[in-house]
């Protein structure tokens, strides 16, 4: 394969090589339609059955491509564009970043975190202190306005001059560098607080919230095809976020029932053969229905069926 001749007339689409948003990329793209095989150590796959090239990248190396517009279109981490930004921010030169859609996964939060059970309660006691990351200039940016508050208060007299923190850089495993003295605090994602918890750590504030977003460059080529890919993706997500859910009812008690179900836009009711019933179709947010079917018994439903969707368009 020639690389270079193969991918000139291609979209190219980044997707997470490991990590967090990996696998949740790979339902998607299956979802979507999108055909491929992945040679073995060739992060540079053609799609089979529409003119793309998937580039398998690490999440933090995807918002530098794509803002230079070198990839078209790519899914990575809120946070990870955040960081990028801060280290090249974006000019006035036709180049840079859209964001297209949020996803519903790569859910998380960047945290300042600190032993459990030590005196430090709040970032701005980390000042001149070591704090070991993975995202350096967002941390550096986060202590600066705290760096300026202490300052201040030296020139009154009231701290004693070592005002810089010092941010230590770690590819991963970051909340090991407290155990082994390498820093005070660190900042790391947090999702379900357990890799948090196994090191005796606490979060003391917020430095970010993220999501996995599907972006693209400024300079994308085919705007049609990223409008198709996005429009394929949207489908999936609202395939996963809802059921189809479908009972009997008296006519007498659609006002009610309709209130339960209101579906996306409104429910789908048929007549049924026997007189004065009716049965109702509604789409269903997935984690709600368990209530909205106790409900539905409650008013006097009848023959509840909830059906998975395979795959959406809708607004
Ligand atoms: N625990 C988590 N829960 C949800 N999303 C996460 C979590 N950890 C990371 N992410 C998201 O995934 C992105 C990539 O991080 P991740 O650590 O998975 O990738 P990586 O560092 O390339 O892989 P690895 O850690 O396996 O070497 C992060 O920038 C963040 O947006
Ligand atoms: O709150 P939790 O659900 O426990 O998730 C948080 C952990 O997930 C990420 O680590 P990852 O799995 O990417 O490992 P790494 O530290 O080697 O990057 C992140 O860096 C945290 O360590
Ligand atoms: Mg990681």
């Amino acid at each position: 394969m020639d690389l270079v001749k193969d991918l000139e007339d291609r979209l190219l689409f980044a997707i997470p090589k490991k990590g967090r948003l990996s696998q949740p990329c790979l339902d998607l793209l299956r979802g979507s339609d999108i055909k491929f095989n992945k040679p073995q150590r060739l992060d540079i796959t053609l799609v089979r059955n529409l003119p793309i090239a998937l580039v398998f990248l690490p999440a933090g190396d995807i918002p530098r491509l794509v803002q230079r517009g070198r990839i078209d279109l790519g899914i990575t981490g809120r946070d990870q564009i955040a960081e990028y930004q801060l280290r090249d921010p974006p000019r006035d030169d036709g180049k840079g970043i859209d964001e297209v859609l949020a996803l519903p996964f790569g859910g998380c939060k960047l945290q300042v975190q600190v032993p459990k059970d030590g005196d430090i309660t709040e970032p701005k006691q980390l000042v001149g202190k070591t704090v070991c990351t993975s995202f350096h200039h967002l941390t550096s940016s986060y202590f600066a306005k705290f760096e300026a508050d202490a300052t201040g208060a030296a020139a009154n007299g009231d701290a004693n001059g070592e005002l810089k923190t010092e941010i230590e850089w770690a590819g991963g495993s970051v909340e090991s560098s407290i155990a082994l003295g390498d820093a005070v605090g660190i900042v790391d994602l947090v999702e379900s607080g357990d890799t948090m918890r196994a090191h005796g750590l606490k979060a003391i504030s917020t430095v970010l919230e993220s999501t996995a977003v599907l972006i693209k460059s400024k300079r994308a080529r085919n705007p049609e095809l990223v409008n198709l890919i996005a429009s394929r993706i949207r489908g999936v997500i609202t395939a996963q976020a809802y059921v189809l859910c479908t009972y009997n009812i008296k006519r007498e008690l659609l006002p009610i029932a309709s209130k339960v179900t209101p579906g996306k836009r409104a429910p789908t009711i048929n007549s049924l053969e026997e007189e004065g019933w009716v049965a109702v179709s509604s789409m269903v947010e997935r984690k709600k229905i368990a209530e909205v079917m106790d409900e539905l018994e409650r008013i006097g439903a009848e023959d509840i069926l909830v059906r998975t969707i395979e795959n959406a368009r809708s607004s």
